[in-house]
This record gives C-alpha cells, structure tokens and sequence, in this order.
C-alpha cells in the first residue's frame, strides 16, 4: 500500500469489508501500427479503489494504452495482469468479464435507438427475447439510483452531447463494471456538468464499487479528483506520481521533457468595426423536428470575437450547423458582408467563410480518406491543386498537406495515413489546420474548437483566434467552456432553449447571471 495518498489509505480502511475493485496492471506493453511505434514498454499500476489520470500530449499513447487493456487492439509485447495474473484479454467481451469497462472518446451509442433500447443492447448477454415490460421497470430502477439520470425514451440523435456522454457512462454502471476507464469523459461537458460527473464518479470510487482511470487533459479536474497520475511522452512511460505531490508545472514538464512558459493573449485594442455576420430571427429545428433554434438575432463585426454560451442541447449546435451549411433555417436569413448568405460551399468561397463544427471526425473530416485529401477539402478544385479545373495534382496536395502538417504539428505516420487513424486530437488538429490556414479568412465560426486538445494545443489555438480577430477576422465562438469565452471573447450571449437571453459586453460581464441564465433561470 505504499504510496497511496492518505485519503485513499482511509477509503480502503474503511470500505475493507467490501469487495473491492480488482487490481490492474499494465505490464512493459509495446504496440506499434506498422513504422509508429505508438507504446513502447509502458507500465501502469491502477490500485483498488483509486482515481488514476493518465496524461500526455496528442498522440502520446494514452489511448493506444487503454485500447489493449480493452483487447479492441493486440499488444505486440506486454501483459495485462488482473489481481497478480496475467490475463488474456482479445476484446472488450473478455474486459468485461474482468469487470473492466471502457467509455470511449467518441460516442458509441446508436443516434435512431432510444436511451433504453441502447442500454439494453449494451449487454454482453445477447437474448434473442427481450421482455420490454421487466426490463423496462429494471432500467427505471436502475436509472433511478444512478449517480445522474438521462431520460430514457429519447433517441440517443436527439440527445446534446453532454447527454449522450452521460449515457455512455451510464452504460458503464448498467453493465456493472467496476474498472472504468474514461477517455477525456468531460469534453463536451460543462465545467459545472464535469464537476458535477467526476464529482459522483469520485464518490463511487470513496465508496469502493469502482477504480477509475481517466485520459484527461485538464489539470483542474485532475487536481480536483484524482489520486494518482502516470504520464506517457512520445509512447513511453514519462512518470507517475501522487496528486498531492505534483504542482501544475510538474505535470506539464513531465509531459513535455521541458519546461515551458504560458503564452499571454495579446488582445489589440477594438478599432472601428464594420458587420460580417448578420443573424437575422433565424429559427431552426433539430433533427425530431422540434424546434432548436427560436429566433435568434446577433451581429458579428469584423476584428471581434463574440461568444455564445450555454449547457449542450440548448440550440447552438443547430445554430453552427445552419450557418455551416448542414442543416437549413426554417425561417430568417442570413448575411454575411451584406449579401444574403444560404452557405453554400461557393458563398463560403466567395466570403472567405470558414467553420470549425463540433465532432470534426463526424462533421468535417472523411475518415477513410488521407490526411492530405482531408487537408485539401477546400481547395482541391482550384489552382495549385487542381490544374484545368479538374484534374487533381496530387503532388501539389501532399506538398501543401505536409507543410500544415508540420505547421500545426499533426502527429501522423504520414499525409497519406487515414485520418480516421489520426488520435483524437490530432483529427482535430487538421480540421483547425485546413480551417484556419487560410490568409483569405473572413469569418470563422468555431464550435469547441478546443476539444480533446492538450494543453499546449489549446494555448496554440487561442492564441491563433485571437491573432486572427486582431487581423480584423470576424469570429463567433460558440463554447461550453465558460473560461474560454471570458479569456477570448469581445462579447457574450447566452443561449437557453434556442433564444439568446443575455448579451454583454466582456469587461461588463456578471458571471453569476450568466451561470443563472444558462441553468435558464
Ligand atoms: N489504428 C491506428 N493506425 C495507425 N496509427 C495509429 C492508430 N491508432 C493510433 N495511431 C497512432 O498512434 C499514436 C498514438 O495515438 P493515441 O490515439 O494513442 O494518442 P493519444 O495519446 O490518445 O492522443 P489524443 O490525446 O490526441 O487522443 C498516434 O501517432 C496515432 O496517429
């Protein structure tokens, strides 16, 4: 027991009588996908009865890691040892028979089933006869006592994020894991919602019906709830250590094999400015075809940074995807330099328009297709990389591929690799690569573009929103993250139930209204 902080000294004194969690080891586990050696003899010990992060940059291993424990990928070397043995785990079945059970960085749930039928179809018992009648009372039980309740007749695709990452929780405790490993669980959450999560999370773990392990990026929800830490740099083990031992630094140090000073963001002072983005009561509806968006009315001007905030599901996802050109208004209009806007991919041409959507693997990438085709979505047709109108020119994509590529160090084997292949914060490093490299941008309407990015990530990307508003770029920045709204933005609003019910300049922002406006008091 050597090592364990005090408080989980405590925690197994006083849940000894109950059956705890199995114990965990990842013992020298290597894993390479074909050149890319993604793990190289890494270690991890997760105890019983604790709250453990693994840490590391993008494309680290972290989730290459978890992935082998799951047996979703076969290590080329290394063990997985259950309470002392080595055990072989080949799928997430067998993980399951350990008890060990996974929420993934992407959503797994089925978009046109409901909650319950999801639930159901989550268990490894595979019954040809559902009795919908008693399982239905079961997961109206089980619901009840779960640590927070999603409702259980809605179709998953009409869910916000934060709810589907909810269920993908819930199915977790459903299935009676009692090792649960998260990869970055609170992405699309709110800070309140992730508090609110861990914090329950954290109270299963004290009670000891659970150990979790958790990739995260965010050092506050790591300091706030975790016992322990192992960092990976590069697919190598970096360190380990106790949370109340490390300070923020060390955390970043161990990550990066240096230190590092924070970048500041030099805001320039608002000049004159004229409108880009006009939203005249635009109302739009989600996809049951109920109403998302309910007449909503903003101006976005040149050289300004304007923010919308608001808890998931409350119409800013239908909003981003109007004006993206993925769903159409019902009603209103739009402009953009004064001209009628319907973005249409040659109006976003024409504007210098450019969108970073949420859930970029989904919403703007091709999976199969390579990095440097997805790189190339917006100017494949055009001179250099296309010559007569049509014919591509290859060698003119990868060339410009791998320039983005080393500008917005994406962590790829190489341009031609899927991007599906891609760690999850390397997808979104080129959709932000193609996004906002352009010199012609206009108008950027960006939607979390800081999810599952590491730290160092997301000081580069506010920091390259920010330059681009000081070039006179318009920009609408629609976040869950309240903190990345008060550090970047101009202006804020807030959404509730798809109108706009506050509005304030930043400097003049009251962030206890702004909380109550957004719990849509
Ligand atoms: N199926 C795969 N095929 C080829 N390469 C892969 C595959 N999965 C991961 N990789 C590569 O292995 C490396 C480690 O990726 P991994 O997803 O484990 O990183 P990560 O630490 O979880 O990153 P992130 O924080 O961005 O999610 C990356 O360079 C990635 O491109």
């Amino acid at each position: 027991m050597t090592g364990l902080t005090d408080s989980v000294i405590q925690n197994q004194q006083s849940i000894n009588q109950v059956s705890l969690p199995p114990d965990l080891e990842v013992v020298n586990m290597t894993k390479r996908f074909g050149a890319m050696m993604a793990l190289d003899n890494v270690s991890l010990h997760l105890k019983p009865g604790t709250f453990h992060a693994l840490l590391g940059e993008n494309g680290a291993g972290k989730s290459t890691l978890v992935k082998c424990v799951m047996g979703f990928y076969t290590p080329d070397k290394g063990d997985v040892l259950i309470d002392k043995r080595s055990r072989n785990i080949s799928s997430p079945r067998d993980a399951h028979k350990y008890g060990i059970g996974m929420v993934y960085q992407h959503f797994t749930s089925v978009p046109a089933m409901t909650v319950a039928e999801n639930l159901v179809l989550s268990r490894y018992d595979n019954r040809n006869l559902i009795n919908w009648k008693a399982e239905y009372a079961h997961l109206k039980a089980f619901m009840q006592g779960a640590p927070f309740q999603v409702d259980l007749d809605t179709p998953v695709m009409q869910l916000a994020a934060g709810q589907k990452q909810k269920l993908e929780i819930l199915k977790q405790l459903y299935l009676q894991s009692r090792i649960l490993i998260l990869d970055e669980p609170t992405s699309v959450l709110t800070p309140q919602e992730a508090d609110e999560v861990l914090g329950l999370l954290r109270n299963e773990v004290q009670a000891g019906n659970l150990s979790v392990l958790m990739i995260s990026h965010k050092f506050r929800e790591v300091m706030a709830f975790v016992d322990e830490v192992t960092i990976l740099r590069k697919g190598k083990f970096a360190g380990h250590g106790l949370v109340k031992d490390l300070s923020l630094s060390d955390l970043a140090t161990m990550m990066l094999g240096e230190r590092r000073e924070t970048q500041q963001l030099d805001k320039t002072a608002l000049v004159a400015t004229t409108p880009v983005l006009e939203i005249k009561n635009i109302h739009a509806n989600k996809d049951n075809g109920l109403t998302a968006v309910n007449g909503v009315n903003l101006t976005v001007h040149s050289g300004e940074i304007v923010g919308i905030a608001g808890v998931s599901g409350n119409g800013q996802r239908e909003l981003v995807e109007v004006l993206a050109g993925q769903r159409p208004a019902t009603q209103g209009q739009i402009f953009v330099n004064g001209e009628i806007y319907t973005a249409t991919r040659a109006e976003m041409f024409r504007h210098c328009v450019f969108a970073l959507p949420e859930e970029p693997l989904r919403n703007a990438c091709v999976p199969h297709m390579s990095v440097a085709e997805n790189l190339a979505l917006r100017t494949f047709d055009r001179p250099p990389q296309a010559s007569c109108g049509w014919l591509l020119v290859l060698k003119a994509m990868r060339e410009a591929a791998k320039d983005l590529v080393s500008n917005f160090s994406i962590k790829t084997s190489s341009v031609d690799a899927p991007v599906g292949n891609l760690s999850g914060g390397n997808v979104q490093r080129t959709v932000l690569a193609r996004e906002l490299s352009s010199d012609r941008i206009n108008l950027l309407i960006a939607a979390n573009p800081c999810y599952g990015l590491d730290f160092g990530a997301v000081e580069y990307i506010h920091t390259q929103i920010v330059a681009a508003r000081n070039r006179g770029v318009a920009v609408l920045l629609v976040s869950e993250d309240l903190n990345e709204l008060l550090a970047l933005a101009d202006r804020i609003v807030v959404i509730s139930e798809g109108k706009f019910v506050y509005e304030s300049a930043i400097a003049d922002a009251d962030i206890t209204t702004i909380g109550q406006c957004m719990a849509g008091h």
